[in-house]
């Protein structure tokens, strides 16, 4: 509970004469209480205007609302018009729950996100620190800390911070979150105070929502620009587009912080070379001072090695931190869904589960698995309904070009027909199979697999569920492979 005008202050917007206690924020009209603050939010569906009566019918106390728009005669509940209520309204609620973890971090970029926030809380750990992630796969902590609410990869800016409330009170105060660009986007992040932000890579997607790749790298700009402050740590790929990474890093320099460039091309950290090994990848780091580290990491993927640099560079104190984090590096377990092991056959194939759902993630995820492949590299994969159409073909080529068996089938078809999906597609891989049925398409596959081969599953990763229309069908990749596995 706070007062009207105390919020206002903050956010340095006009008092108020009658000032108001406010019992709670909301930008759902649904969750309107006595006393509660709403959020009136034109939006992609629907426009948070057209429920100001009913707010007001449920006792709001106060309504922000866009400059310009007409508010009821009402002397029970206070207009706040400004310019920006969605940008406001992460000051508001930054404000409003008050507790925020000391170490905050935030990552962006294409693919990597969850990954990387993940390394991160791993790393943390095991220097005995309570920590969490805040992300695609929800809140996950050290602690006895449950989130059940909507998962998004980066969550509204209330829910945000009524979680970083919860966290600071389960004594959590190192915390890594994804930003992804609808986020950015929306202002869902503007009233964090992070110490350091990171920009894994840029590559196609979402372009449904940012239409080109220079609005969409523009969205993810403004974690750089306009949330990360003056003196921020800056960690960021250097091996990425390169014409993102010019934008990039001038946004950096503007803004005076503190670029960490990781990667081949890296300073602060510099990959000299990484081996595949049956069980992992051996890794050869130099730092800005030159010293050199040899680990061994339990887990396959290079992308994953990408993400472990960055997570490094993201949470070191200085250069030197970095010895003390890789004797931590051989400790650290897979992210679920992300290259996971999901069965081994009799015959010796491989089946693993991916959450690769863009070109670069299918390229680089194929890629990947190439060393470990002593026969044949089977991929099976759909694309979302209610996406990004440009990336459907595109997709398919990168599984064409490094797989030698592409099975496409349905990943989340939405409200869009699946059959109209997989025709999509199938345009960027003609001699594809087409399979109709994630389950279907598992089963059948699992069946030809022979000594040597392998086989991954890509696109839902952790998901619990295939969405058709609006219902969620409980499925669970890893799940129906071990089903299917099994019955061999
Ligand atoms: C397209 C999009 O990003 N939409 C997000 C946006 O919704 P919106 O404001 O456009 O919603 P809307 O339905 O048009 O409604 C407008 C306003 O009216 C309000 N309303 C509506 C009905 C009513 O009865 N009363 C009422 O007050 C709504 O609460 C809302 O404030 O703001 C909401 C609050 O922050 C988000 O929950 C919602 O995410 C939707 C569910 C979504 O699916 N988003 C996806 C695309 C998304 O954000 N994905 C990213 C990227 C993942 C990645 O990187 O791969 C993510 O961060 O997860
Ligand atoms: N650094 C990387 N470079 C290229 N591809 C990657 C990288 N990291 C992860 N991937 C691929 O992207 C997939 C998703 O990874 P992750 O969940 O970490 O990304 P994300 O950015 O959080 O995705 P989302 O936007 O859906 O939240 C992985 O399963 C892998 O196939
Ligand atoms: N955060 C991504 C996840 C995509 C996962 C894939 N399974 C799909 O449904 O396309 C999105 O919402 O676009
Ligand atoms: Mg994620």
């Amino acid at each position: 509970m706070t007062s009207l005008n105390s919020l206002l202050h903050h956010v340095q917007l006009p008092l108020v004469p009658n000032d108001a206690e406010i019992t709670g924020i909301t930008l759902d009209s649904r969750k309107v209480q006595k006393g509660y603050l709403f959020a009136a939010l034109p939006g992609a569906k629907s426009n948070g205007c057209d429920y100001i009566d009913v707010a007001i019918q449920k006792g709001a106390q106060a309504i922000l609302l866009p400059t310009g728009v007409t508010f009821p005669e009402t002397n029970s509940c206070i207009p706040i018009h400004c310019d920006n209520p969605r940008y406001i309204l992460s000051l508001i609620a930054a404000f409003f729950f008050p507790k925020h973890p000391k170490h905050q971090v935030a990552i962006t970029g294409t693919n990597g996100k969850t990954s990387t926030a993940d390394f991160i809380r791993q790393i943390w750990q095991l220097q005995n620190y309570k920590s969490a992630t805040i992300g695609t796969l929800g809140v996950i902590s050290n602690t006895d800390y449950h989130y059940t609410g909507p998962v998004l990869t980066t969550p509204d800016s209330i829910m945000v911070h009524e979680i970083l409330t919860d966290l600071v009170n389960h004594d959590v105060q190192h915390l890594a979150l994804e930003a992804s660009s609808h986020g950015l986007d929306q202002y869902r992040l503007d009233g964090l105070t992070i110490e350091a932000a990171g920009f894994t890579n840029l590559t196609r997607d979402h372009l449904d929502y940012h239409h080109d790749f220079q609005h969409y790298l523009e969205a993810k700009l403004r974690l750089f620009k306009h949330i990360l402050p003056i003196d921020g740590i800056a960690a960021i790929n250097a091996d990425m587009d390169q014409n993102a990474l010019k934008q990039i890093t001038q946004a950096i320099l503007e803004h005076k912080q503190e670029l960490r460039l990781v990667g081949e091309q890296g300073q602060f950290l510099k990959l000299l070379s990484v081996t595949p090994l049956p069980e992992g990848q051996k890794l050869e780091i130099k730092t800005v001072y030159n010293e050199i580290f040899s680990v061994t990491i339990p887990l396959l993927g290079r992308y994953q090695v990408d993400n472990i640099l960055l997570a490094m560079a993201l949470i070191a104190k200085n250069e030197h931190d970095i010895a003390n984090f890789v004797p931590l590096l051989p400790h650290l377990k897979g992210v679920r869904g992300r290259m996971e092991q999901a069965a081994i056959l009799s015959n010796g194939a491989a089946i693993y589960v991916d959450y690769a759902h863009t070109p670069d993630a299918l390229a680089h995820l194929l890629q990947s698995l190439r060393p470990h492949t002593h026969h044949n590299l089977y991929v099976i994969f759909g694309a979302g309904g209610d996406r990004d159409t440009g990336k459907r073909p595109l997709m398919a080529q990168e599984a064409d070009k490094y797989a030698d068996y592409v099975i496409i089938t349905d990943d989340n078809p939405r409200t869009e027909n699946p059959n109209l999906i997989r025709q999509e597609v199938k345009t960027g891989a003609p001699t594809a199979l087409e399979i109709a049925g994630r389950e279907e398409a598992i089963a059948q596959t699992i069946k030809k697999l022979q000594t040597g081969d392998i086989l991954v599953v890509a696109g839902k990763g952790h998901e619990q569920g295939q969405i058709i229309g609006s219902v969620v069908h409980p499925f669970d990749d890893v799940t129906i492979i071990k089903k299917h596995a099994s019955c061999l």
